[in-house]
């Protein structure tokens, strides 16, 4: 499990490192506290802590990409709860269905601030806009995430990756209107990396997962050319249809492509992230949203990770989204998703022309 308390571990690995390279000194002075053996085992930990901060900041670009947002993505998480603990949500109205809580700008704030530090020339790209990067150094998140490091290769596609050519899509509370609601599960936290305008890597960071442990949020990534990881996924019923839509953005259009597909059953939760979490976990076949109401970054993370176990996701007419630095935001012609062993083209021929007439409008 993922330690929460960085101010302290951070205390603690200063703490390992000062013994270890006084360790002679302190030995001697303190003879009857640090035995041999303690001293080696500092120093063995020590020398873990070195070459993991070694192997951090050599790792390839997209590797760092996505270790170091698995970090992020968790304090973030840390903030999404303690802003709810504390009870003041800060509210705001950023249009109709569009609320924007103290959460989603103090989580911005935390990933945007800290990608940033971390990839100068990377284009990054928030859902609530220019934030004020000046944060404090609780939030500025420097660590990777070592055990994605040791355990995955680089794909060749993205050995030469240059950072400038990488655009980061975050959003930072994904479901913020379940978060008002309490319905808290289904808030995540998204983090999706493009490369030459297709999403290849994202990040989806769950703070109220609750494991059978008791143990509360959990860090999904996907990585094309890699797989996914934090997740075990599930294979959906092969004797029914499930369908994930929209809790609180339907409309008439929304509905007729439900309609048109006919599933046995329409899950209806909220955010982009958790519908496809849905699909990982074999709770529904297929995402649909036929609306133009989700944006680049509710999708990035989600594709990315939904592509990268062998699903697809693209809009209703089955294009894939680009996601470049100068695309526009909303993704006005639908969302599709669809989990490995589904046919997409399946369900893309059942989509009305009515409905496939009012997803290209625009
Ligand atoms: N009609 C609409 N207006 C504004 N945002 C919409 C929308 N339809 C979908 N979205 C956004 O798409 C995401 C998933 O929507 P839904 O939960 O309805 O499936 C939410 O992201 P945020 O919660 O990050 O804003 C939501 O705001
Ligand atoms: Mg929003
Ligand atoms: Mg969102
Ligand atoms: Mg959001």
């Amino acid at each position: 499990n993922e330690n929460n308390n960085i101010p302290n571990r951070l205390l603690r690995s200063r703490k390992i490192s000062a013994v270890s390279k006084f360790g002679a000194i302190y030995y001697v002075k303190h003879l009857q506290r640090l035995t041999p053996l303690k001293y080696l085992i500092l120093r063995n930990i020590d020398k873990r802590n070195r070459d993991n901060i070694a192997m951090a900041s050599s790792a390839p670009l997209v590797m760092r990409l996505v270790g170091s947002s698995i970090k992020i993505a968790h304090r973030a998480g840390n903030i999404i709860r303690d802003v709810m603990r504390r009870g003041d949500l800060g509210i705001v109205e950023k249009g109709k269905d569009d609320l924007q809580t103290e959460a989603d700008r103090s989580a911005q704030r935390c990933i945007v601030a800290s990608l940033s530090k971390l990839f100068p020339n990377a284009t990054i790209i928030g859902e609530e806009g220019p934030s004020d990067l000046n944060v404090t150094e609780d939030w500025l998140i420097t660590e990777s995430n070592i055990d994605f490091l040791k355990k995955h290769k680089c794909p060749d596609a993205f050995v030469n990756l240059k950072e400038s050519d990488v655009v980061i899509w975050v959003d930072p509370l994904d479901g913020t209107s379940e978060y008002t609601q309490g319905f808290l599960e289904r808030v995540t936290v998204l983090i999706g990396i493009a490369v030459n305008e297709r999403a290849v890597g994202g990040i989806i960071h769950q703070p109220y997962y609750e494991h059978d442990t008791g143990d509360i949020g959990r860090t999904i990534w996907g990585l094309h050319g890699c797989g996914t990881g934090g997740i075990l996924p599930v294979e959906p019923p092969s004797d029914r249809f499930l369908v994930t839509t929209t809790r609180s953005h339907s409309n008439s259009i929304v509905q007729s492509a439900l309609d048109a597909i006919a599933p046995d059953e329409v899950l209806r939760v909220g955010g982009a992230g958790y519908k496809v979490l849905q699909l990982l976990e074999g709770k529904a076949h297929a995402y649909v949203f036929a609306s133009a109401g989700c944006k680049k970054w509710d999708t990035c993370a989600p594709e990315a990770v939904l592509e990268a176990n062998g699903g697809t996701l693209t809009d209703m007419l089955g294009r894939h989204y680009q996601y470049g630095k100068d695309v526009s935001f909303p993704n006005s012609s639908g969302v599709l998703g669809t989990v490995a062993g589904v046919s997409h083209d399946d369900i893309l021929a059942k989509i009305p022309d009515n409905v496939k007439q009012a997803m290209s409008m625009y």
